[in-house]
């Protein structure tokens, strides 16, 4: 079982906060964690990983561009993709910047992939995911893991 943690980060926060989510997949026995940047990411990683949990930074109230063409770009692989289990992180500049937005613009897609999509867990959050305003801070980074471990738990909970 695998689940890959891919995001965009042009200046390092989103980045910050994958390696913490990675961190909580980690966590869990027999899941792998692939953690790759959007761009290094193949159609092959998707088809192979049973759980993906996509972030991004929050570009003008949505997710960055490179990160939608990626996105748009492995449609193919969209009708093996249902039941995967699917989460997203963002961070953003500004408190009111738009990371609720572009949390739910990152699980619209992963729903419209056909994965069963989850927010973040009822001792993170227990929201759209996990985000920030810049780069993330102690409990940020403890929620990001709880995400990670989240999504670890329900794949091994559904494909174990
Ligand atoms: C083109 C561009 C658009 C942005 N738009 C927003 C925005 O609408 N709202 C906001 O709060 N921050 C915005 N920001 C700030 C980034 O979301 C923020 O700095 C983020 O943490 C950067 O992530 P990164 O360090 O992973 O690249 C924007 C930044 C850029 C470069």
């Amino acid at each position: 079982m695998q689940v890959l943690v891919t995001y965009f980060s042009r200046t390092g926060h989103t980045k910050e906060l994958a390696g913490e989510v990675a961190r909580g997949v980690q966590e869990v026995d027999s899941v792998d964690c692939l953690l790759k940047p959007i761009a290094e990411v193949t159609k092959e990683d998707f088809l192979h990983s049973d759980g993906i949990i996509i972030g991004s930074p929050v570009y003008f109230g949505g997710m960055a561009g490179e990160m939608k063409a990626m996105l748009d770009s492995f449609v193919g692989v969209r009708p093996k993709m249902a039941d995967k289990v699917g989460a997203a992180f963002a961070t953003s500049g500004d408190l009111s910047g738009g990371k609720e937005t572009t949390l739910i613009a990152l699980l619209q897609v992963l729903l419209i992939y056909g994965m069963i999509v989850v927010g973040d867990p009822m001792d993170a959050t227990g929201h759209y995911g996990v985000s920030c305003a810049g780069a993330p801070d102690a409990v940020t980074r403890a929620n990001g893991a709880k995400l990670g471990k989240r999504v670890a738990e329900l794949v091994k909970k559904l494909k174990g």
